[in-house]
């Protein structure tokens, strides 16, 4: 799964898509092993139940908010409840979501308990993409001070 060249290249963490792996205790355990922080991502048609078994294991949980693929996606709010349930399973590990998150939701992700964020085309395609960001992280800070 190319943890060794990960660590290699310098990454710090490495996520993986639990739908694509068929050992989650193992590739986390090798995750740590070659000093990295473990993610684990979640597909929208997955359950949240899928992933609560191995939380314990997670420096970060990814709940993903479009189908993965590529970007410029319609952000999907029902995926809050899984964000919301994973925040109360789980209070001191990242979270993040990731598709079509902007500062139109970002408060919904924050509430729901995200205190990571991917954002992509609203920052990319804003003619002032330091202010989205700067918006972006506000509205997290204001829910999860440093
Ligand atoms: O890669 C992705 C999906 O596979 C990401 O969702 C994407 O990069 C984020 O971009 P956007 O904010 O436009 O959804």
């Amino acid at each position: 799964m190319w943890v060794e060249p990960m660590a290699d290249a310098g990454a710090n963490q490495y996520t993986f898509h639990i739908e694509a792996s068929k050992d989650v205790p193992d590739l986390c355990r090798k995750i740590k092993e070659a000093g990295m922080k473990v993610g684990i991502g979640l597909k929208p048609g997955t359950d949240v139940s899928v992933v609560l078994p191995y939380g314990p294991l997670a420096d970060m949980l990814l709940v993903m908010t479009v189908e993965p693929g590529f970007g410029g996606q319609k952000f999907m709010a029902d995926m809050m409840s899984k964000v919301e349930r994973l925040r109360a399973e789980f209070p001191l590990v990242n979270i993040e979501v990731d598709g079509g998150v902007s500062p139109a939701n970002i408060d919904q992700c924050a509430k729901a308990g995200a205190n990571m964020i991917v954002s992509g085309s609203a920052v990319v395609k804003s003619p002032q993409p330091a202010e989205v960001i700067s918006q972006l992280k506000q509205a997290v800070q204001k829910v999860f001070p440093e």
